[in-house]
């Protein structure tokens, strides 16, 4: 498989930025949250401690010392958050469930208590005639799995698994889309090669073996999620087109963001040259006869995340960038477009390309942009957050992802990232991704500019010229 060099032409940001553009009919239109970034109530109701807890307490760790301890108080106003959405005619909402709040110490005793918040929650967003999508691991893993050695244990892959099929059992009649992991390449690069993320820890060579054991947990869960009945399995990865020079460098960087996740899911197999690249830090031993079966066995719908490409070059010196083991010699640049308030670069052919690329070279998945969005520096001012670049951003992705489904990719739905403002990880409440403006002393909603341009936009199932 040879790796498209940067945007294939056809698609620019002039093309993607004009005319009336209308989506197919069914095209779903959604918004996004995950459990620890909104609910609050972290000690509630029997709900156990979770790596973020432990991290975010962590000093130095999140901007602040903010916590998810209060969040968004969701857990509590769940009711008021979801006739918001249902006001902004949103039609699916991707919201995430809490490992450690249904079951407290990541395996055994599951806590009733836990459950029934998502049966509240679901029954509200049918209530409203909002269609769910549950993520089950957005990153909150009970911290007793992590005292035993978390993603670097297959036994969390066990427990995964066995948790999938105690939330179906529960929810299974009312939720039809279940993934399993958001963004595996976060819990595992992030959270335990560069550590600037939970549990914090900085091997890569134990990176590698939460990759495996993140996509073992995938695999175990969808077939217990098959074996119950559930009508849609998936996952849900952060892609990015990788654009450069060298393609080694290229191939390194897009083996290590998209590859080693794509191939194992879509095709069974890690691609050979990453395992041989890692092999500097690990040497695989954690992968046994069978697992690759397990992980690849079919799904019904790839969740692709996306904010921004990836471009690197080669620079004599370049120390490896941590996040990317073995990068020794490859340096990340940003190009000159336009940033958000995240540093990020804001190229909404990106996606398309993103699209094209994963369609022509894992066909046959129907996908979903299960997050797209931006933080940028949101002023509330006379009751309104007049946020017209985030308009502007969504406007600009929405067209890149029409360009993409013209291109051929089939592609069903969209949702925000994100509904509302929330904790953003290692940047706590510094950073506003949402719709919807949260005012974290009063918990006070008021929706965004862009969020009553949303409204318009999932009433016309598309743009205006
Ligand atoms: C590089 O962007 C990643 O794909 C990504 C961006 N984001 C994510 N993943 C996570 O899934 C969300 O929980 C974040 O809140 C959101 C915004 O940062």
């Amino acid at each position: 498989m040879t790796l498209s060099m940067g945007v294939s032409g056809g698609i620019s940001e002039e093309t993607a930025g004009t005319g009336e553009v209308i989506f197919p009919e069914g095209f779903v239109w959604g918004t996004a949250t995950a459990s620890y970034q909104i609910e609050g109530a972290a000690n509630e109701d029997g709900r156990g401690p979770s790596i973020w807890d432990t991290f975010s307490r962590t000093p130095g760790k999140v901007f602040a010392g903010h916590t998810g301890d209060v969040a968004c108080d969701h857990y509590h106003r769940y009711r008021d958050d979801v006739a918001m959405m249902a006001d902004l005619g949103v039609q699916a909402y991707r919201f995430s469930m809490a490992w450690p709040r249904i079951q407290p110490d990541g395996s055994g005793p599951v806590n009733p208590r836990g459950l029934d918040f998502y049966d509240r929650l679901v029954d509200e967003l049918h209530g409203h005639g909002i269609t769910p999508l549950v993520t089950l691991y957005h990153w909150d893993l009970p911290q007793a799995l992590e005292d035993r050695g978390g993603w670097t244990s297959r036994e969390t892959a066990e427990r995964f698994a066995e948790y999938a099929a105690v939330a179906y059992g529960r929810l299974g009649d009312r939720i039809a889309t279940w993934t399993t992991l958001n963004e595996p390449w976060c819990s595992s690069f992030l959270g335990y090669g560069a550590g600037v993320h939970a549990p914090g820890r900085t091997d890569p060579g134990a990176a590698f073996a939460a990759v495996h054991h993140l996509l073992l947990g995938h695999g175990l869960a969808v077939a217990e999620l098959r074996a119950a009945g559930a009508a849609q399995v998936g996952i849900t990865l952060n892609l990015a087109p990788i654009s450069g020079d060298d393609p080694e460098a290229v191939a390194h960087i897009d083996g290590l963001q998209n590859r080693i996740f794509l191939d194992p899911v879509l095709r069974g197999e890690y691609p050979a040259d990453v395992v041989e690249r890692a092999r500097r830090f690990t040497d695989w031993s954690f992968v046994r006869d069978g697992d690759l079966d397990i992980i690849g066995a079919p799904i019904d719908v790839l969740g692709v995340n996306y904010y921004s490409p990836t471009a690197v070059r080669l620079r004599a010196g370049q120390p490896a960038n941590p996040v990317h083991p073995g990068s020794e010699g490859i340096a990340f640049v940003q190009g000159d477009e336009e940033k958000t308030a995240m540093g990020w670069s804001v190229k909404p052919s990106g996606l398309t390309e993103l699209l094209t690329r994963v369609s022509r070279d894992y066909p046959g998945t129907p996908l979903i942009i299960t997050e797209n969005g931006a933080a940028f520096d949101d002023v509330l001012a006379d009751g309104r957050v007049a946020d017209e670049r985030r308009i502007a951003f969504l406007d600009g992705h929405f067209r890149a992802a029409h360009a993409a489904i013209a291109a051929g990719a089939d592609l069903r739905g969209y949702f925000v990232w994100s509904l509302m403002d929330n904790f953003e990880w290692a940047e706590g409440y510094a950073k506003r991704f949402g719709l919807v403006h949260v005012d974290y002393a009063s918990q006070r909603r008021t929706p965004k500019d862009s969020a009553l341009w949303y409204r318009e936009v999932i009433r016309r199932n598309g743009l205006q010229a």
